[in-house]
């Protein structure tokens, strides 16, 4: 049974050492063989053990001093009062970057966003304002004032698991290097072959001097697998060995498995750090702004996309087909095509496509072919798997991981569209209606057949298999530095960065969930109006996603207002499991005080398991992974020329009361505000969809227009083009039209009292 960590509030604390209430007692060891809870060396103290996210000083380097810093500075009463205060499920969430609106609070709407405040400003050092939420340590949570572990007494090992992704090399280096340059540990082990290398193969000896080149290698030097992760085997093997310090490279499956092994370590009162350092070539490990690796991979994808242009244009009737990795998200997909600028359709499995019928692959192709006689399609590998699985009926087939093996959609597809893609549009009088439609009917006839020539590159172990580029590279050093501190520190936790900055992260707030492109977000209304492609969605397909991305919000938004208590934020908690029967003894790092059974209990109960726990673990500040990076100044840059002249519909519901004045300029990221900025998204996905094309499905039986075929395509992609523009500029005039029923409101009223402190701070930041 899993054993959790929970870190009470102060006064719980107290209040359940003045009722008398005793230590926790471990009662997990229900196996005979399992090894029994180990009390600290005498002298020594128990590991803080605490994952809670400790917010590291923005731009800095991660450091111990940094770590110190985090709690000691930003909690301080005095400048508390000064500072946005959330107390929610994720510890102390402050929003510690001031808003030009504190500032200045009569600024026009659109003096008020980043771009033009720089342009503008007539103080330009005066640093802007996007709202950024943080994760912070707990204030009864002190970060421990010295490192936890003395040099010589480190073992430290590393481990790499799942699949290549460039960079593991650099980080495998760095973590060596900075253990043994930055604080002299040089008893560091290599495991092999990942997890089942800690019971199943030697261990490496690694030193800086061994390590000194491989972050110009692809792959690992450690050997990865997949499968394999048995807990139990894995912790004899780590406390036989005296291993005290474990860094464990992999995605989300090696997070899970991280964890565990951490509830086990915890379980037995081992004295042992557990540091994760989250990889995926896919970028969809949820919270964490990136993976490293991503951008390189996306660099190297441009050279098959390249390539398939290259193909393509110099045929006749050229179709350059690359497939890229993506297995549940199209991250890769759809970064590589938009810095491509040579692929006219990227397919991605978030996006449903369909290939026949009007508005379908098809006949876009067929499209494309006659207007520019060639065209680059970018297919995500885990895009239009059920289209294939009617097509070519297979068993389900798993790794050893357990992960779903995937069809080939590169080369299904690659078939389909030779089998397939020719059309001839037939007008005709549709007798029994009296309209003329637009009838589609594939031309088998050979002599009709239109040349074409499809080149399929699969470049995807290409792109994972080299080593990380220079941005990376720095990304890998800076990982691998973070981790060793925060275990150095005593802490267990998956490092990684969170809107900008170093965070330690509780491992299952990474794997509870996996980042996704949002459809319905301004990124991929970018790609369509890049590509000029089909959304390939009905209105009913929006309107799902439209219900879903509301439906996800409302939830985060029930649950923050369940308001559990702050500090339920360690390891093992949070509603992702089952509750402990009873908890593990845990000690407060800076007290030692050893939380009461009954008041772990109370904190437990809260955190029963409920169907929302994915979203829940993510709703401080998942959502901003999912807006994908930079989106905010983006959006704000491009709309603020555009908005004014593609306005064409303000009928939206104002957003209510004083958030409105803060959307203006940069949504924050209150979870209200999330579900506003969701269902503006769906909205502007939905305008783009109501003038596009339905699927087969969805379309049967609309009335058609004949000649219609092309112009509508026209009329989508340019109605797909304004998405991005029209739901900004949607934004302004919530803002403009709800500014006077606002000013009325009690959020008004609170506002009007922020504003006041922002002068206040305004006067202190100057002073
Ligand atoms: N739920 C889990 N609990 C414990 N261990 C797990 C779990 N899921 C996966 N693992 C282990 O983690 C390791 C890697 O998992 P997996 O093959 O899924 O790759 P990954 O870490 O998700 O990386 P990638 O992004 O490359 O798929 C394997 O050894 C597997 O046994
Ligand atoms: O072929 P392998 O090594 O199992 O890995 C393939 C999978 O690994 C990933 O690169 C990372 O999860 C996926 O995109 C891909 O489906």
């Amino acid at each position: 049974m899993a054993s959790s960590h929970i870190i009470l509030p102060k006064e719980e604390e107290e209040a359940a050492a003045e009722a008398g209430l005793g230590v926790a007692v471990e009662a997990d060891h229900d196996s005979p063989a399992q090894r029994p809870f180990q009390e600290p060396a005498p002298g020594k103290a128990a590991l803080p053990f605490s994952a809670t996210c400790v917010r590291i000083s923005r731009d800095s380097y991660p450091n111990l001093r940094a770590l110190r810093n985090a709690s000691a500075l930003d909690l301080h009463e005095d400048d508390a009062a000064f500072v946005k205060v959330e107390e929610g499920d994720y510890g102390y969430v402050l929003d510690d970057v001031p808003h030009l609106t504190d500032y200045l609070p009569d600024l026009p709407v659109s003096a008020a966003t980043p771009f033009l405040c720089s342009l503008l400003a007539p103080w330009p050092d005066l640093l802007f304002l996007g709202e950024n939420w943080q994760y912070f340590v707990n204030a009864d949570d002190t970060v421990p004032e010295k490192v936890y572990f003395e040099s010589e007494e480190v073992k430290a090992c590393i481990v790499t698991c799942g699949g290549l992704c460039p960079g593991l090399n650099t980080v495998i280096r760095e973590l060596v290097c900075g253990l043994s340059h930055m604080y002299n540990v040089n008893d560091i082990f290599g495991i092999q072959n990942g997890y089942k290398g800690f019971y199943s193969s030697n261990y490496l000896t690694m030193t800086a001097k061994s390590v000194n080149d491989i972050h110009k290698r692809g792959g690992t030097v450690l050997g990865t697998s997949r499968g394999g992760h048995d807990t139990k085997k894995i912790v004899d093997n780590i406390q036989d060995r005296g291993i005290n310090q474990v860094y464990i490279i992999g995605g989300d499956g090696t997070q899970k498995g991280a964890y565990e092994i951490y509830k086990e370590i915890r379980r037995r009162g081992l004295q042992v750090a557990v540091a994760g350092i989250p990889k995926t070539i896919d970028n969809d490990i949820a919270v964490i702004d990136k993976s490293f690796g991503f951008d390189t991979a996306v660099e190297e994808a441009q050279r098959a996309i390249n390539a398939a242009h290259v193909e393509a244009s110099s045929a006749e009737n050229g179709i350059g087909l690359v497939k890229l990795m993506g297995r549940y998200s199209g991250f890769i997909a759809m970064y590589a095509t938009l810095a491509s600028r040579d692929v006219d359709c990227c397919l991605i499995p978030e996006s449903p496509f369909y290939l026949e019928g009007e508005g379908g692959l098809f006949e876009y192709i067929d499209r494309r072919l006659k207007e520019n006689n060639h065209m680059v399609i970018v297919v995500a590998e885990g895009a239009g798997q059920d289209l294939i699985a009617q097509s070519i009926p297979a068993a389900d087939q798993q790794d050893a991981s357990g992960n779903k093996l995937l069809l080939d959609v590169g080369l299904w597809l690659t078939h389909k569209i030779k089998l397939d893609v020719n059309y001839v549009y037939i007008c005709t009088l549709d007798a029994s209606c009296m309209q003329v439609s637009v009838k589609l009917t594939r031309d088998y006839c050979k002599s009709k057949k239109m040349e074409m020539t499809i080149k399929y590159i699969d470049p995807t172990y290409m792109i994972r298999a080299i080593p990380s580029n220079a941005s990376d590279n720095v990304y890998c050093t800076l990982l691998a530095h973070s981790a060793i501190h925060g275990a150095m520190a005593g802490y267990s936790f998956t490092v990684g960065m969170v809107n900008g900055r170093h965070a330690y992260i509780p491992f299952h707030r990474v794997t509870s969930t996996r980042n996704k492109v949002r459809i319905t977000d301004r990124m991929w209304a970018r790609l369509l109006s890049s590509t000029n492609q089909p959304s390939f969605l009905s209105k009913e397909d929006i309107d799902a996603a439209r219900e879903a991305d509301k439906a996800a919000n409302s939830r985060k938004n029930g649950d923050n207002a369940k308001k559990k208590p702050a500090s339920v934020l360690a390891n093992g908690t949070n509603g992702v499991e089952t509750p402990p029967a009873a908890l593990t003894p845990l000690r407060h790092p800076a007290t030692e005080a050893p939380v009461p059974p009954s008041a772990a209990a109370d904190v437990s109960s809260t955190m029963a398991p409920d169907s929302d726990s994915a979203d829940d673990t993510r709703a401080a500040v998942a959502d901003q992974p999912e807006q994908q990076p930079s989106e905010e100044t983006e959006i704000t840059q491009e709309a603020d020329g555009a908005a004014a002249a593609t306005v064409t519909k303000s009928s939206e519901e104002p957003a209510s009361g004083a958030n409105a004045s803060w959307t203006a300029a940069t949504p924050p990221m209150t979870p209200e505000r999330g579900a506003a900025a969701a269902a503006h998204d769906s909205e502007g996905s939905d305008t783009q969809s109501a003038g596009g094309r339905g699927s087969p499905l969805h379309g049967e039986g609309k009335p058609r227009h004949a000649g219609a075929g092309v112009k509508r395509d026209d009329v989508a992609a340019a109605k797909s083009r304004l998405l991005a523009f029209r739901s900004f500029a949607r934004d302004k005039k919530v803002i403009k039209s709800g500014g006077a029923e606002a000013a009325a409101s009690p959020e008004r009223e609170g506002a009007a009292e922020h504003k006041e402190k922002g002068k206040e701070r305004r006067k202190r930041f100057w002073k």
